[in-house]
């Protein structure tokens, strides 16, 4: 039998990342950082001097990532990155990479790994309607594009970074331009995704409404 899903997809700064962490913790289940492989793969790509419109170079770094999740702790070619990949910069360069078929194709192996007993909940653009399709509950989280910069900007200002909510404003907006419009696997909820918007909703309000559903489902055993 294969381990039950549970997908989280959104825009940038909808609580994604909050909230499959918690939700995982409390599950006892796996996670998957899916937009964690397409900024490592754009922070690899300036470590290696590829140009991130470049395809066929792309691909071939994407297949051979040679990338550690230990813990809470992302070790990319031996080298922590934990926190180098958390700025907008490398957000709208893992935006660019994601735009490219080949470089999806090439993550999705490595991403479907990730679904092993008891269980896994899956954080992404395209979980829901693409890598795990069949997953029995699928969520998508969002929120107004004002709030999810506000979200940012406090989140990158209590880690010390020199940020502007004006700037962040337009660089959400222009990533979620590109993830809605692309080509392949955009940025849109699944036919069968509950939409959740958490504008107004807590953290705590959004993983109870979750947890429900889980219970629903009977998805926890
Ligand atoms: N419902 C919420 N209300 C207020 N702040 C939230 C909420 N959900 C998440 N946050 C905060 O917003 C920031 C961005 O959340 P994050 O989980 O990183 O979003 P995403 O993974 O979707 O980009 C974090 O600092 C998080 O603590
Ligand atoms: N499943 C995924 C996950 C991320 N991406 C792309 C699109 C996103 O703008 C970037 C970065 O994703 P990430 O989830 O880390 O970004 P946020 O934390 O939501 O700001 O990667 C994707 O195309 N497909």
């Amino acid at each position: 039998m294969n381990a039950p899903v549970i997908t989280v997809d959104g825009p940038s700064g909808s609580g994604k990342g909050t909230l499959c962490a918690l939700l995982a913790k409390q599950l006892g289940w796996n996670l998957l950082d899916s937009g964690a492989l397409y900024r490592l793969l754009a922070f690899a790509a300036g470590n290696h001097g590829i140009d991130l419109t470049n395809e066929e170079s792309l691909k071939q770094l994407a297949a051979h990532l040679d990338v550690q999740f230990i813990d809470k702790r992302i070790i990319l070619e031996g080298e922590e990155v934990t926190d180098a990949i958390r700025n907008e910069q490398i957000g709208a360069g893992a935006s660019m990479v994601a735009s490219l078929p080949a470089v999806r194709e090439a993550l999705l192996q490595r991403q479907r790994a990730f679904q092993e007993m008891p269980g896994l909940v899956a954080d992404g653009r395209d979980m829901g309607t693409v890598v795990f399709a069949d997953a029995p509950l699928k969520i998508f989280l969002t929120a107004s594009a004002e709030e999810r910069a506000r979200r940012r900007y406090l989140q990158l200002k209590a880690k010390g970074d020199d940020v502007n909510l004006a700037s962040l404003l337009d660089e959400i907006r222009a990533r979620d331009e590109r993830d809605t419009q692309r080509a392949v696997a955009p940025l849109k909820p699944a036919a069968d995704a509950i939409v959740l918007d958490s504008t107004e909703l807590s953290i705590e309000q959004v993983l109870e409404r979750i947890l429900r559903e889980v219970a629903d489902r009977d998805l926890a055993g």
